[in-house]
């Protein structure tokens, strides 16, 4: 069976999140059930790019692992597109007997088995900014399918103030789940520099939104990737 893929690069250290820092490979799947407006990543989303996509078996995946880390086992983020709507439990289970572990990063619209093999969960559902509403139910399939997982984490990118609070209220939905909070990028043209100071300043003014309202819950952090590299590819 023959996965969809967009990229492989790295090691490079994993720029968002709960593993932020953490030098890390990531298989970049291709396409997705959504169109975010913001999107980062629309070499992985539009079927426009899908000549640029490889189809790969989980062995052909798992040779260019290797091949990125020497063969010296490290975090692999599955990562899009939507890794969900493919088969990654076969590269999983691969890639876990050579030691590997595996991170995936997905919206929450989907809900896979290979969800419980996971070593880290990233669950990053869309705020209204983003054009997409997200399923709740579906959402907690994901959670349910998780269980085995060692980590679950939430993830929100946040643009403005009614993603925002829509992110306040989706932590008041799941008191339990790890929150991290990132401050939307719009600039996502990778043949452009990014303006270091807006990144700055967009961060700034969600650290004062959340430490202003006493709002003690999520993990504020920056796209480290982004204000090392800007808005290019394979980094
Ligand atoms: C490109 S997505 C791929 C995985 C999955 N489709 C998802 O959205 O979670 C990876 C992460 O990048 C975030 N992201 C995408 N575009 C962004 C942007 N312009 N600014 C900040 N974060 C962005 C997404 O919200 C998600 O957390
Ligand atoms: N360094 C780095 N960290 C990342 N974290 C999430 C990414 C993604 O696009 O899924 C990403 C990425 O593309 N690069
Ligand atoms: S869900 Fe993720 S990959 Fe899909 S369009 Fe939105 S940000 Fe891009
Ligand atoms: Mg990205």
């Amino acid at each position: 069976m023959k996965l969809r893929i967009s990229e492989i690069f790295g090691p490079t250290i994993q720029g968002e999140g709960a593993l932020i820092g953490k030098p890390t490979v990531f298989v970049r799947a291709g396409g997705c059930d959504y169109r975010c407006a913001w999107c980062d990543s629309m070499h992985a989303v539009d079927s426009a790019f899908r000549h640029d996509w490889a189809e790969m078996s989980a062995e052909d995946i798992m040779a260019e692992v290797r091949r990125l880390s020497s063969g010296r086992p490290l975090t692999v983020s599955i990562s899009g597109g939507n890794p969900a709507i493919q088969d990654f439990g076969l590269l999983i289970e691969l890639g876990k007997q050579e030691g590997y572990d595996f991170a995936c990063e997905t919206q929450g619209s989907v809900a896979q088995p290979w969800f419980a093999e996971l070593e880290t969960l990233v669950l990053s559902p869309k705020p209204p900014s983003s054009g997409e509403e997200t399923d709740w139910r579906k959402f907690d399939r994901c959670l349910e399918n998780a269980k085995g997982c060692n980590l679950v984490v939430m993830k929100i990118v946040i643009f403005d103030e009614t993603d925002y609070a829509w992110a306040k209220a989706a932590e008041e939905r799941y008191p339990n789940l790890p929150l991290y909070l990132q401050p939307g990028n719009p600039e996502v043209d990778p043949d452009q520099p990014v303006d270091l100071q807006a990144a700055i300043d967009r961060l700034l003014w969600l650290i004062e939104k959340v430490t202003g309202d006493g709002w003690f819950a999520p993990h504020v952090l920056p796209q480290l990737h982004m204000l090392v590299w800007g808005n290019k590819r394979g980094v």
